[in-house]
């Protein structure tokens, strides 16, 4: 029978042909876990009186959620893992100066038809180059880490067809918020989707993993793209080596599918307080912004940058904007190509490698009757510090206008 992508991953990983809704035990080629839930992960371990791992060179460990330490007890829980990381020597640690987990596993260790869990929910990410990535919570990260297998639910495989070349402005997060508010957040439980991308180069890498990082929100159990000639040269530039390429069958069944006209859209938001309060910009215009935010593992990379410059090039924002690449060969490239120059200048404060704002962790919080504009991936009430601000979710191009204007703005209207 011809497989989807979905099917063809998890058969091979169960080693027997599956399909939807079978309950399998499946192997893990990547197990991976930040500094927040690590801390979770080896207590477990310890606890089972089980300090081993499967593969070390498939653990994947990075510090991001308490980098750098925004107080004593991050640091203790940090120093616990490195103590940890020494003692089984494991050489895929990436400490304060490297990126968040999910970006550092799209730009170094995720392959097509590979299945990937992590202690975060926002693995989905890794989906980006097709691979399985599913978030699991410490127990399960511990289990498959001592013994490199985990259990699943095959999930259904629901098509996305993406047509034609994005409008002006339009990236990888408004394709998730059109799917987002098309479908609602509950749609795609015990779905895998897979996206078939007409024109491959027309939508990069960095706009891939951002709608595959914004998977879970539709709670969706992975949100693959298709591995293509953009897979292949994206992996090849930033590792030196060209990827075998897992497909699916043609003729595979799906359960579903749907097509998105990527010159159609229009630039959205997703509006106080769900992710699915999805808006067309020019709704929600004019509201005052407190605080932008362009960063995060959703939209923390090159391009999201290169569109935060172009936006803010020799003008000054109006609004509190901090600017944070999800890594630091992204901040590296972003100063090669004179981005955070630009960015800085405009009056931006950037720095690398953390979670913090995303989450209401540290370096930006929220504060009570703020109104934020967030290219991160959640808003619920209290998600970015007080339970009185107001997140609005969207790329970098609304997030670099509103910046500049220090209101909502629809950057189709703001002069280059
Ligand atoms: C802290 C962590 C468990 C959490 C997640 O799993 O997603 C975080 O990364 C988030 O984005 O809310
Ligand atoms: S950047 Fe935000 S969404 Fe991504 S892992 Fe960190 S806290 Fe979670």
């Amino acid at each position: 029978m011809p497989q989807t992508l979905t099917e063809k991953i998890l058969s091979r990983a169960a080693g027997k042909d599956v399909s939807a809704g079978d309950v399998v035990e499946i192997k893990t080629d990547i197990v991976a876990f930040h500094d927040l839930t690590g801390y979770h992960v080896i207590e477990v371990m310890e606890k089972a009186g089980m300090e081993k791992v499967f593969d070390k060179n498939k653990i994947v460990i990075a510090f991001d959620h308490l980098a750098p330490p925004p107080d004593i007890r991050s640091a203790e829980i940090q120093g616990y893992i490195r103590k940890f990381v020494n003692k089984l020597n494991l050489p895929n640690f990436h400490d304060i100066n490297f990126g968040i987990l999910h970006e550092v596993l799209v730009e170094k260790y995720a392959l097509p038809g590979q299945v990937i869990v992590a202690a975060d929910s926002h693995t989905t990410t890794s989906g980006a180059v097709g691979a399985f990535a599913q978030g699991m919570g410490a127990s399960d990260i511990a289990a498959a880490a001592i013994t490199g297998k985990t259990w699943i639910v095959v999930p259904s495989s629901f098509k996305v067809e993406l047509k034609g070349t994005p409008a002006k402005w339009i990236t990888g997060k408004d394709v998730a918020l059109k799917l987002l508010g098309d479908f609602k957040a509950d749609y795609f439980n015990g779905m895998s989707i897979e996206v078939h991308v007409e024109n491959p180069s027309a939508y990069p890498m960095d706009y891939r993993a951002t709608t595959s990082n914004m998977g879970i929100e539709m709670n969706a159990d992975a949100l693959m793209f298709v591995p293509d000639s953009e897979t292949k040269n994206y992996i090849k530039t930033m590792r030196g080596y060209e990827p075998q390429l897992v497909t699916p069958d043609q003729g595979a069944k799906y359960s579903d599918e749907y097509t998105i006209e990527l010159n159609k859209l229009e630039p959205l938001v997703a509006a106080p307080y769900s992710v699915d309060n999805v808006k067309v910009v020019n709704e929600v215009e004019g509201t005052p912004v407190d605080q932008v935010y362009i960063g995060s593992c959703t939209n923390g990379r090159i391009s999201d940058f290169e569109i935060a410059a172009k936006i803010l090039k020799g003008k000054k924002v109006k609004a509190r904007c901090i600017a944070i690449p999800a890594s630091y060969e992204m901040f590296k490239k972003a100063m090669d190509l004179g981005y955070i120059e630009t960015l800085v200048n405009a009056g931006c404060i950037v720095t690398y490698g953390t979670c913090g704002p995303c989450l209401g962790g540290h370096f930006g919080v929220a504060g009570p009757g703020e109104t934020i504009v967030s290219t991160s991936s959640r808003n619920f009430r209290g998600r970015m510090g007080s339970n009185e601000s107001k997140v609005y979710l969207s790329g970098p191009a609304v997030a670099a206008a509103s910046a500049l204007n220090g209101k909502i703005t629809d950057p189709r209207g703001v002069e280059q």
